[in-house]
């Protein structure tokens, strides 16, 4: 599904007014309605309620006009609290209606805050009207003041669009923020909807369709997309075939500090459905590896990190139809570097480059630049480092992500709570998954998932749109969540593949 941010859908709204005369009047009326709608589903019988709809001066403050006149049709417990003596022209026109049946409005002043903090408490439901798309600077003053009555008082919080105060473009709060229950939005969910802290802020999110034609849709090409099944394949398999059908995975890591992490790569590479995975580590993670798996191959060095001296080692199990998953593990030992930037430069077989090895490639960006088919998957720390930025204007950075896999050629997966995904033309935003992935492993398992389908189709972004959404899938399915091992989510995988392919 396609997202958007605040220009994008003010741009849509306007084409559809100008290009094909659907009055903004009728677009806020269908707004109204289609939150109604969804209300009524959420509640059923909406005239056993009370209802509180805070209106700000623009067009979101307009929809919650139209809401409000509609509730009147349920129960006559609606009371309208005007946040603002100037309203758009199409929120006058409601307004008058509203008044014209009788309506109650309330307009806010300093004089008359407490009586509207009582409105507040003594309401089932308090609709969220005051900002939209249009928030457009820090909240303060009296609406502040609101919205922090609002989050301490209100005993269910229906946002209209977004949450009033949420950046509809970044997710952040501006100033202060209503918390919601339940959030209706048009057309198209917002980034905001999508990135933390507004994807918390948003409760429970609802696209309604309010009739932006489709025409104009298909003319405005997007570039954000949320990831859903829709947008890959999971490699087929095929009745006649062997191993040798499914491609082989080298995955490369593990060090003194580190035995566990290039095991996880090695076994989510098998449960990826590939047809071999080979391990280069140490011996004691080769150990370990055969413990738990002995589908895998290990190989082992004999010292506590990889040099130059491992690269005759590995380069003749390497050819055209390998995939190659680098980092689990690895350390960050001197050595290493110059084991990796000539590994890498001596292979052409699609990579995976994970944790340490990012951090080790910092210094060798125009490596990754003359590469094809390579992805890196650092967490924020890591790319914060790997592009020596401080970590909060990395983090849910979904232009920088752009910016950097187009810059250096690269498939770039940003791992967070919501995981950022971008090929330098697309950019695709992950919300599957929980608490369950917050420990250790779940960096492992996620590499070497995406090398195992790497290894079976050679397509970098599918490889990783599927890898990133079913490890989400998969910790969803575990019923305990944040008390799994790591490797139950692993064992998990199978079920969700199927589940995805159906
Ligand atoms: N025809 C359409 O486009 C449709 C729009 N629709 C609905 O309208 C919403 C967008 O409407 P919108 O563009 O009028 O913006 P909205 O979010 O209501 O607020 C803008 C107002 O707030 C003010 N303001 C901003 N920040 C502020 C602050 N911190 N503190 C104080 N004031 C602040 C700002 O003032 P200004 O920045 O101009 O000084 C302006 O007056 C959209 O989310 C959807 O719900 C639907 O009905 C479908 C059709
Ligand atoms: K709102």
């Amino acid at each position: 599904m396609r997202l958007v941010t605040s220009n994008e859908i003010k741009m849509l709204d306007q084409r559809a007014i100008k290009d094909f005369g659907i009055n903004s009047l009728i677009l806020m009326e269908r707004a109204g309605i289609s939150t109604i709608e969804v209300m009524w589903n959420e509640f059923k019988n909406l005239e056993k309620y009370s209802y509180a709809v805070f209106c700000g001066p623009g067009n979101n403050g307009g929809d919650g006009l139209v809401i409000a006149r509609e509730l009147l049709n349920y129960t006559e417990a609606v009371k309208v609290i005007l946040m603002s003596e100037k309203l758009t022209s199409e929120a006058t026109t409601n307004l008058n209606i509203f008044k014209s049946l009788g309506g109650e409005v309330i307009k806010l002043s300093d004089d008359n805050i407490l009586e509207v903090v009582d409105i507040i408490k003594s309401s089932d439901i308090i609709i969220d009207a005051i900002f939209g798309v249009g928030l457009s600077k820090n909240v303060v003053g009296i609406y502040a003041e609101i919205i922090n009555f609002i989050n301490l008082y209100s005993n269910y919080t229906v946002s209209v669009d977004i949450p009033s105060g949420i950046s509809a473009d970044t997710g952040k709060i501006l100033g202060t923020a209503i918390r919601s229950d339940l959030t209706v939005t048009f057309e198209f969910p917002k980034i905001g909807h999508i990135l933390f802290p507004g994807r918390e802020f948003s409760g429970k999110l609802k696209v309604v369709k309010i009739g932006i034609p489709k025409v104009l849709q298909d003319l405005n090409p997007c570039d954000k997309i949320l990831l859903t099944k829709d947008y890959f394949n999971i490699p087929k398999r095929f009745k006649e075939s062997n191993k040798g059908t499914y491609g082989k995975v080298v995955i490369i890591g593990g060090s003194k500090d580190y035995i566990g992490a290039p095991v996880l790569s090695s076994i989510a590479a098998i449960r990826s459905g590939a047809g071999k995975v080979l391990l280069f580590s140490t011996e004691k993670s080769a150990t370990v590896a055969l413990n738990h798996e002995l589908g895998i191959i290990p190989i082992a060095i004999s010292k506590d990190y990889f040099d130059k001296s491992h690269i005759n080692l590995i380069l003749p199990y390497i050819d055209e139809k390998t995939s190659v998953v680098i980092g689990p593990g690895i350390g960050r030992n001197p050595s290493t570097e110059e084991f990796i930037v000539e590994l890498l430069k001596s292979i052409n077989s699609p990579a995976v480059i994970d944790a340490d090895a990012i951090y080790l490639l910092r210094n060798h960006k125009n490596i990754l630049s003359e590469k094809k088919n390579i992805i890196i998957t650092p967490h924020p720390g890591e790319l914060s480092n790997f592009l020596e930025l401080d970590i909060d204007s990395v983090k849910y950075n979904y232009k920088l992500v752009k910016e950097t896999a187009e810059k250096y050629n690269l498939l770039l997966v940003l791992k967070d709570v919501t995981t950022i995904i971008s090929d330098g033309e697309k950019i695709f935003f992950n919300v599957t998954g929980n608490t369950s992935l917050s420990k250790g492993g779940s960096g492992d398992i996620l590499s070497g998932l995406i090398g195992g389908f790497l290894a079976q189709s050679s397509n970098v972004l599918e490889s990783s749109l599927a890898a990133v959404y079913i490890l989400g899938i998969a910790s969803e399915l575990y019923e305990y969540e944040g008390y799994n091992l790591i490797t139950e989510i692993l064992n998990n995988i199978p079920k969700v593949i199927a589940e995805v392919k159906e």
